[in-house]
């Protein structure tokens, strides 16, 4: 970090050494001069003028009003993954300060962890696991059953570039497949994978053996499943979470859980994460949890910094960003 002529980047990151993937800090290294949350909150006269960027890698950092006050040079935050809940786009924006993500490195692996998600759920793979390897064999059972996947109704509900991915992916299984969005996706998209529009939630609902989240965290969707639309799913669905904690109201899951409402979730994330050590959802058996790792595969964490260090440069440079989150 001694090339003072590079950019100073500001590295937002969760712990460990650096914070980011050990093997991307060389990479980093060759364009930027990075300065870590702890190096600069130590000393930040040493660095609030230098940094123009600040490199978001995990964690939900508050980007306030403050801070934006504090480095007068900042050009872009650059934040991997899709969502950019964690960000206050309008007052990022009133700086004159860009915002850039990756959703092209995280779309196919998450869709794959969706998928993963729903046949662990379905075929009741982890209890099969303890069945196998527990100790006492006469807890083996010829009469123990998940439910089939082939055939079966999938709810899509976010119909973005994840969304869509999954819906490829479950066509190949033979499931019939629903999909809710803000917008409808043209007939010929919807034709490639054979998806139905459900217009109203409610149809998706009802009709879905398995209901997929993989939608924007936003106003709008805070807390979209809630006690009244779990009531609507069938007694045999799966809820499967891909999106964000927050889409569900979590309280009334555990209960939908717990009552038969219905019949089991996969999350791979939740409010908050990670969940209080006795939090309920982490006691039933019809729940299996990941701990918000749609994107994590070395291919798509080495894309997501590529994409990260392209959009930094292009700012820097006055260029068109790519991936630029704009404002709606
Ligand atoms: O959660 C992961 C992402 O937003 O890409």
């Amino acid at each position: 970090m001694s090339d003072m002529e590079m950019p100073g980047v500001l590295v937002s990151a969760f712990e460990g050494p650096h914070g980011i993937c050990e093997d991307h800090v060389g990479d980093l290294q060759k364009h930027f001069n990075l300065i870590t949350m702890k190096e600069f909150l130590e000393n930040k006269t040493q660095f609030n003028r230098k940094i123009q960027a600040i490199y978001i890698w995990g964690g939900k950092p508050d980007i306030n009003r403050e801070l934006l006050l504090s480095l007068p040079s900042l050009k872009i935050v650059a934040s991997a993954g899709v969502g950019v809940d964690h960000l206050d786009l309008p007052l990022i924006a009133s700086f004159g300060v860009k915002v850039a993500n990756t959703p092209h490195a995280v779309s196919s692996p998450t869709a794959d962890l969706g998928m993963a998600l729903l046949l662990v759920s379905a075929r009741r793979v982890l209890e099969g696991y303890q069945m196998a390897i527990s100790p006492a064999t006469e807890n083996f059972c010829v009469n123990w059953m998940g439910h089939e996947v082939t055939g079966a109704t999938l709810g899509v509900i976010g119909m973005g570039a994840i969304g869509y991915k999954i819906a490829q992916r479950a066509r190949a299984f033979e499931m019939k497949i629903l999909y809710h969005n803000r917008s409808r996706r043209k007939l010929e998209e919807e034709e490639a994978v054979g998806a139905t529009y459900c217009e109203k939630l409610d149809d998706l609902l009802r009709q879905s053996d398995f209901v997929m989240l993989a939608v924007n965290l936003t106003p709008q969707t805070q807390m979209m499943i809630g006690r009244r639309e779990l009531g609507l799913m069938k007694p045999t669905a799966i809820l499967i979470n891909i999106g964000r904690g927050l889409l569900v109201d979590q309280d009334a899951l555990v209960e939908a859980l717990q009552t038969g409402i219905i019949n089991a979730a996969a999350l791979d994330v939740t409010h908050p994460e990670p969940l209080p050590r006795d939090h309920p959802l982490l006691k039933l058996k019809n729940v299996i949890l990941t701990p918000h790792i749609g994107s994590a595969t070395h291919q798509a964490r080495r894309q997501m910094m590529q994409n990260l260090v392209e959009s930094i440069l292009a700012s820097l440079s006055g260029l068109p960003v790519p991936n630029e989150v704009l404002l709606k």
